[in-house]
């Protein structure tokens, strides 16, 4: 399925690996793939491919060259060398491309991987593009419930963190009731209009071993839990659970549910990057634009080496022009 209008990429960190598995990408998909744009510094990525500048999206249609919407890194790039000065311009690419799909120029946003703390230590407020997507689309409407929640989506497998990019020590604190509820609406709903799913069901995995174990080894699905999974099933949304974790993710186990909730980051993260590295995609749920990227980082050990693989921004591009089409 191909949408009407291009796809807008951004550069992510651009002494990341996100200038060659764009280049990479863009040869891999050729004319039959969804068309898209990188939004970036054009210099940095003719390392990798042929590109042509555009002004518009629109002109992003056709194979011949990677087309870039230009926007200057601040700072000279060397790949692995990842320079706080270029964070104002990896945000405007961000903005640039959000601003395009809220336009309706952009059928939807595909972002390479930024490194949090590098963006950070550049003044970005934000602990990853999740959040930084809720606020720079809160403002426009969206007839769902709002956003963002993180998905991992990988064949056979999609998980969602409840907690992100959260210290281990403060998840309890930060897992309330509402935020199971909003999160679990907003899946919900998604799985409906994204994945056409009909009927979805969900599961809510424990945060504590044996899912607290009656209250003998933690209380958080007892207190939180349980009663935000009541509270869903009231509404007639399909979720069992709090279920132990460690008995979710094996082949017979994923055959009864279309999404896992997970409490914390590397319980959702880890099955998917298990068991498909090179395929999982994360996609941002509960925005008025459609957000995937692929599930891996900067990698600036190997960026600039050739080593990268496309693979998971190719089934990002991929998911988001289903998606797109689909909407
Ligand atoms: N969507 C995003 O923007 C994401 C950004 N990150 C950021 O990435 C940075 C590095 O994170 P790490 O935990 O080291 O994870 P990473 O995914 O960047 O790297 C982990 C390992 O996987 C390898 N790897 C990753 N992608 C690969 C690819 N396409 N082809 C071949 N090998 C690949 C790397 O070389 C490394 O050995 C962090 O600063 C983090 O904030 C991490 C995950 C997602
Ligand atoms: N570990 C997932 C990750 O870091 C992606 O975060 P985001 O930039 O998509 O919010």
């Amino acid at each position: 399925m191909k949408p009407a209008r291009p796809l807008a990429v951004t550069l992510g960190d651009p002494a990341g690996i996100g200038p060659e598995i764009i280049a990479a990408a863009w040869r891999a998909l050729g004319a039959q793939g969804p068309a898209f744009a990188a939004v970036g510094d054009a210099d940095v990525l003719a390392r990798h491919a042929p590109v042509r500048r555009i002004a518009r999206l629109e002109e992003a249609h056709g194979a011949d060259r990677l087309a870039v919407l230009h926007r200057p890194c601040a700072a000279p790039v060397q790949p692995g060398r990842p320079d706080p000065a270029n964070a104002p311009a990896v945000i405007g690419w961000i903005e640039t491309a959000v601003a395009l799909a809220l336009k309706g120029e952009a059928s939807g946003v595909v972002t390479a991987p930024i490194a949090k703390s590098v963006l950070q230590a550049g003044g970005f407020a934000y602990p990853g593009h999740t959040e930084f997507l809720g606020a720079l689309t809160a403002d426009a409407p969206w007839e769902g419930e709002r956003g963002p929640v993180m998905m991992l989506a990988a064949p056979g497998l999609r998980t969602v963190p409840l907690t992100i990019h959260t210290p281990l020590r403060s998840v309890p604190d930060e897992l309330t009731a509402e935020t199971v509820v909003r999160a679990a609406r907003v899946v919900d709903q998604a799985l409906r209009r994204d994945f056409g799913i009909v009927r979805p069901r969900l599961v809510l995995a424990g945060l504590n071993p044996h899912a607290g174990e009656g209250g003998s080894i933690g209380l958080e699905e007892a207190d939180i839990l349980a009663p935000a999974a009541e509270r869903l099933r009231a509404e007639g949304i399909d979720i069992r659970g709090p279920a132990p974790a460690d008995t979710l993710f094996h082949e017979q186990a994923r055959q009864a549910y279309d999404a896992a909730l997970c409490p914390y980051h590397d319980q959702a993260l880890i099955p998917v990057k298990m068991l498909d590295f090179w395929g999982g995609v994360n996609l941002t749920l509960g925005l008025p634009i459609i957000r995937t990227s692929p599930d891996h980082g900067t990698a600036f050990d190997i960026a600039g080496k050739g080593l990268a693989r496309p693979d998971s921004l190719i089934a990002a591009i991929r998911l988001a022009a289903e998606i797109a089409a689909r909407r």
